[in-house]
């Protein structure tokens, strides 16, 4: 049955490049806070991004082990429909997030082998969404947005109860193989659309767009 991939473009930092990701039929847009991203936002500059975002599509916060004056802050100034905890949140702290900021909750999860499954199958207990990502090498910089792919095949297969999100080194050249690996309905994207770190570039936004459409298209036989 085919069906449609939604798209969450991650770490957009000027009103150009969000309307290219409205445009190209995001779903979700990603806003970073992490102080040592080069995408990373203020919150009034998120605000202003956030501004921009029509109904319908939905406007994420990611986060990293922010404690609760900051994401106030955060909350306080952007309207925002989602967090995404890309840190080393517990299950506990997901929870409590939760229902602190009766927000839903995305939790992302880094694999790199079969043994980093299990806390995809924990955090989908308490979790909205989990976004299974590719694990962040030892020495690099940032917990994700790193342009990283994971190997595919350790998920194929797997379901869990809570929608899930397929993220890590993601572009419009390799989506198709990706989706028809994994099944995966939600894909995310940063660095695949971007010409340098922290720069969105609105031909590679489009382009990742139409691969999604196409990969919308093929007949999905990975029994989602
Ligand atoms: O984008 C960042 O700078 C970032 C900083 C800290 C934590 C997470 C970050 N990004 C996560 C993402 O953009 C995506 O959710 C995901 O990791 C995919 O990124 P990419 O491999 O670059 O497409």
């Amino acid at each position: 049955m085919e069906h449609d991939i939604k798209v969450k473009f991650c770490g957009l930092t000027r009103p150009d490049d969000v309307s290219a990701a409205v445009e190209a039929g995001a779903a979700y847009v990603g806003f970073v806070f992490f102080a040592k991203s080069p995408r990373s936002l203020d919150p009034a500059a998120a605000r202003a991004l956030a501004l921009t975002v029509p109904p319908g599509v939905a406007k994420v916060a990611l986060t990293v082990d922010a404690d609760d004056a900051t994401l106030e802050a955060i909350l306080e100034a952007v309207p925002l429909d989602m967090l995404q905890l890309h840190g080393r949140e517990t299950p506990e702290r997901v929870a409590e997030l939760r229902t602190r900021h009766r927000l839903p909750v995305m939790k992302a999860v880094g694999v790199a082998a079969a043994a980093d499954l299990a806390a995809l199958d924990r955090y989908a207990q308490v979790a909205d969404q989990i976004l299974v990502d590719a694990k962040p090498p030892k020495d690099a910089a940032l917990p994700g947005g790193n342009g990283l792919a994971f190997d595919w095949r350790l998920i194929a297969g797997r379901r869990w109860p809570v929608p899930w999100v397929l993220a890590g080194g993601l572009t419009a050249g390799n989506l198709a193989e990706a989706v028809r690996m994994t099944g995966a309905r939600q894909v995310d994207v940063s660095s695949g659309v971007e010409t340098a770190p922290g720069v969105k570039d609105g031909g590679l936004i489009r382009a990742f767009g139409s691969a999604a459409r196409d990969a919308g298209r093929v007949p999905d036989l990975t029994g989602n």
